[in-house]
């Protein structure tokens, strides 16, 4: 698995790759080749002049072992300190060997990837568009074991390392790994980099470590000396729930810059082990790992061949038809945008996308993904406009993101081609699509819808028509049970701060202003029974007139700053109460993983996956449950709890 060569300029190449996968990860095959391979690089070392550890893989290296990390339960515990210590002895008789050793980093360095890196004392990175540098771990419910916190510290100090690097979970390009400090230098072509390589190693022969020179010291100080100045992007991901795996990071971090390199890596392992062996990280990887990638690999996606698409026509230059443009125009599809006018279309303008207010532009089409304003009427007179110029067989989707897939394609004359595909705003960055079947779309547009989502990067999930659909209707369940607190007496701040208390990136009432009331109300309307939110609604946008965020007052006021409403208390009924924390918080949690449990037993949810895929990525459900359906099953009592929020909050809260 690691290919062992020497030049004759006695440099070695060490080229990782796995037989057994498309990818290099940590695995038992890894560890045993890596020991093996740092005991011929000593047992050979008056010949060697320096070492270069690059890849045969696309990626240079993709992380950790998931599968087998899932699995660990306490028991494990000891055989894991003995498996994460040899990592960590082989990275650092690698980074002590008394020879210069570079990393040529070919391809994506993740976790684990960008740990093997580290352990290197200079990092070349190939410069290309898909490469990305980072620690995933924080959003697996984990910290990077081997070695990754302890030298990212000391590489770049605490706050540096901490707030781009370890907590962020970002992923980063070559050029900003480089303005960040984790990357030396980058190359243009792979031939490039191996030279790059050999010229650094042959400059370089006294390379070390900067934490094994003399007189080093942990760049920005000792913790004590800068916690206080923590920058606000660190207290900003620090807010919220208390998370074990961001406060495992920043502990290891504060202990371990306070300590010898050696009790560093211990305490690292430590916490490590404690998140291994936790519920929340095995929540997390199921649903963000496991789940994802049968929903990435077609588990809703019915087995039929279908073509490509080549052509897409997108209705409506608005917020949401220019991001579906621009995202299928950077896939490489051509891409017509038709607006009213040709202004209008103008907004959707950039490279591969053609505007026009002209239906015949679109003239042999083989997608059309209309996205006008959320009226049936329009959206029926909009497809039976464009269908006499489309490919005789064009898929014909909508974007609605509450009108029902069935009643829209009665209106169109090839329902069997006629399908949901609900992106979320900002498109750019939201990773779902939410595909909708309905009664008479075909199995091929389905098949078609999904590979498109795919071809454009998103994560397609697939359910069936239903009010709402899947993400609509359990958000609007949500935002429901937020409004009905304030009908319930429930301060304003205290419905915010539970909701981010649970782990929800925003406050409900936020949301909401956000989705505007307006939409809400109309929503409310044509509801199968009245809720108390709904009065609140109706008061909101008819009596107060505060619409929501783009009127500038909602449940908020949006002037120089952002403040809730003070006339909110004014929202409660007289049999109004005082309801704790705990409650609040598990009425979010629990009313969603309810109504989600609904849409599986209706079969508006074809499968658990995409339910707990589609809640974490689309709708903002806490990613630490591993989603709205596993968080009931890794509930220590589910039914339980549920029963006792129905007898004190309503039936609503009654487990099937
Ligand atoms: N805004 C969101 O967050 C969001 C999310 C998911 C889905 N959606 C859905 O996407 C659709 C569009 O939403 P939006 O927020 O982009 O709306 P928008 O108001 O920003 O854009 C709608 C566009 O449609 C154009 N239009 C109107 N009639 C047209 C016609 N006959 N031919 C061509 N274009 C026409 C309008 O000029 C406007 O540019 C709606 O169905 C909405 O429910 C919105």
């Amino acid at each position: 698995m690691i290919d062992y060569s020497r030049g004759d300029d006695g440099i070695v190449t060490l080229t990782l790759d796995d037989p057994a996968q498309s990818a290099n990860t940590m695995n038992e095959t890894y560890v045993a080749a890596m020991s093996a391979a740092v005991d011929r690089l000593y047992a050979e070392r008056e010949q060697v002049t320096g070492v270069i550890v690059t890849s045969a893989k696309k990626t240079f290296f993709a992380g950790g072992d998931l599968p087998s990390m899932a699995r660990a339960t306490t028991g494990d515990a000891p055989a894991l300190f003995t498996l994460l210590s040899r990592i960590k002895q082989d990275f650092r008789r690698l980074e002590t060997y008394g020879r210069p050793v570079v990393a040529a980093v070919n391809g994506a360095a993740l976790g684990g990837g960008l740990e093997v890196a580290l352990a290197c004392h200079h990092r070349i990175a190939l410069d290309r568009p898909s490469t990305r540098l980072g620690f995933p771990e924080v959003t697996l419910g984990l910290l990077p074991g081997a070695g990754g916190v302890t030298r990212t510290v000391r590489m770049l100090g605490l706050a540096p390392a901490l707030t781009t690097w370890l907590l962020s979970g970002r992923r980063l390009r070559p050029a900003d790994a480089l303005a960040h400090g984790l990357v030396d230098a980058l190359a243009a072509t792979p031939a490039e980099l191996l030279a790059q390589a050999r010229e650094w190693i042959r400059a370089n022969p006294g390379a070390a470590q900067p934490w094994d020179r003399d007189g080093y010291r942990l760049p920005g100080g000792l913790p004590a000396a800068h916690l206080p100045a923590f920058p606000a992007t660190l207290r900003q991901q620090l807010k919220g729930a208390s998370l074990p795996a961001p406060e495992a990071i920043l502990a290891t971090a504060v202990e371990g810059a306070q300590v010898d390199f050696a009790t560093a890596q211990v305490i690292e392992t430590r916490h490590l082990i404690t998140l291994l062996t936790g519920q929340i990280a095995k929540n997390m990887i199921g649903a963000l790992f496991f789940d994802m990638r049968a929903v990435n690999g077609g588990l809703a996606r019915p087995s039929v061949e279908v073509s490509e698409p080549r052509r897409v026509a997108v209705l409506g230059a608005g917020m949401m038809g220019a991001g579906i443009a621009q995202a299928c125009a950077r896939a490489g599809l051509e891409v017509v945008v038709k607006d009213v006018t040709p202004q209008l279309a103008a907004r959707a303008a950039g490279p591969g996308i053609t505007t026009t207010a002209d239906v015949a532009a679109l003239t042999g089409c083989d997608v059309v993904i209309e996205a006008v304003f959320e009226d049936p009427e329009l959206k029926r007179q909009v497809f039976a406009e464009v269908l006499p110029v489309l490919a005789p067989d064009a898929l014909l989707a909508s974007n609605t993101s509450t009108l029902p897939i069935t009643g829209l394609a009665t209106g169109v004359e090839r329902p069997g081609d006629f399908i949901g595909m609900h992106f979320f705003s900002p498109v750019a960055k939201m990773p779902l699509l939410e595909i909708v079947v309905g009664a008479q779309t075909s199995d091929a547009a389905v098949a078609r819808a999904f590979d498109l989502g795919r071809l454009i990067g998103k994560t397609p999930i697939v359910v069936n028509d239903g009010r709402g659909f899947f993400t609509s209707r359990v958000i609007g369940t949500f935002l429901d049970e937020a409004i009905g607190m304030l009908a319930e007496g429930v301060p304003a701040p205290s419905i915010e701060h539970a909701a981010l208390q649970a782990g929800y990136p925003t406050g409900p009432l936020a949301l909401a202003d956000e989705v505007s009331l307006t939409l809400a109300q109309r929503i409310a309307a044509s509801a199968p029974v009245r809720l108390p939110s709904h009065d609140v609604i109706d008061a909101m946008v008819d009596r107060h007139d505060r619409p929501g965020r783009s009127a500038g007052r909602g449940f908020y006021t949006y002037e120089s700053a952002k403040s809730l409403w003070e006339g909110l208390a004014g929202m409660a009924t007289p049999e109004g109460r005082a309801v704790p924390l705990a409650d609040l918080k598990d009425r979010f949690l629990f009313v969603e993983a309810l109504d989600a449990r609904r849409c599986l037993a209706e079969g508006v949810l074809r499968t658990a996956e995409d339910g707990n895929v589609g809640s974490i990525l689309g709708i903002g459900y806490p990613a630490w449950t591993g989603g709205v359906l596993r968080f009931a099953d890794q509930h220590e009592d589910f039914a339980g709890r549920a029963r006792e929020l129905a007898a004190r909050y309503g039936t609503r809260f009654e487990p099937a």
